[in-house]
């Protein structure tokens, strides 16, 4: 066993470089739609890049791409210093980001609520996507953050939960997400794009809808299915 190939393989790695601006990128994987980059990534073989269904958005028009901010906690009762640990986390929340926990599957607690909302935002983050709960619903949606989570809960997560680290390597259902991944959630769910694949995808993506265009267009001129297919279409 190659311990050194390993810990470089599994480490937090140097952020790829990408040809346009973080928020370029981010802004136009927003214009475009998470079936369109789920089809992209099917082609280069990746089937395992999208969260588990059950992380949805609090509102179906929630739309959000960013930057992943990567944290990773479990049920724990020790209460000792939480408080300053999720502060410092806040913290270092860069802009352009979206937090992603991994919360080693929990079922009870609430990751996110309203004051964690308002503090993330004045950071420039630009939204929430959470395997696990969130509370103070009501607030959070009138702050129109994009936030996705597995439920809803006034469990907050002091004395239940806490966290053992952050913008480090997380596992989200069969997905492995590195800090400075990109994260893209609709209302179809949430998918994952590594980083070093980012721009390429999104061009494909943005020509996929382009594309659709002209097969919607078939349909709606009376094509059968069939023909649609003929002439190059898909569904
Ligand atoms: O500790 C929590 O559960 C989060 C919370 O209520 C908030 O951010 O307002
Ligand atoms: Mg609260």
């Amino acid at each position: 066993m190659d311990l050194e190939q390993l810990k470089a393989e599994r480490g937090t790695k140097a952020l790829a470089p990408l040809p346009i601006t973080e928020r370029e990128l981010c802004d136009r994987f927003e214009q475009t739609f998470t079936a369109a980059v789920n089809d992209v990534l099917r082609e280069r073989g990746l089937l395992y890049q999208v969260l588990p269904a059950g992380i949805l958005p609090l509102k179906d028009e929630m739309k959000v791409c960013g930057i992943a901010f990567t944290v990773k906690g479990s049920k724990n009762l020790t209460l000792e210093s939480e408080m300053e640990q999720r502060a410092r986390m806040l913290e270092e929340i860069g802009p352009g980001s979206v937090v992603v926990w991994d919360t080693s599957g929990d079922d009870e607690s609430a990751q996110w609520g309203e004051v964690m909302t308002m503090a993330s935002q004045r950071r420039g983050c630009r939204g929430a996507i959470v395997d696990g709960g969130v509370r103070d619903t009501n607030k959070v949606l009138e702050q129109d953050f994009p936030v996705f989570c597995k439920y809803r809960t006034s469990n907050g997560m002091l004395g239940r939960f806490r966290m053992i680290g952050w913008q480090m390597p997380i596992q989200i259902g069969g997905v492995f997400i590195y800090p400075g991944d990109v994260v893209f959630g609709d209302i179809d769910g949430v998918i994952v794009v590594p980083r070093a694949m980012a721009y390429e995808v999104l061009l494909k993506a943005e020509h996929i809808k382009e594309n659709e265009k002209a097969i919607k267009q078939m349909v709606l001129d009376g094509l059968t299915p069939t023909e649609v297919i003929k002439k190059g279409g898909y569904f």
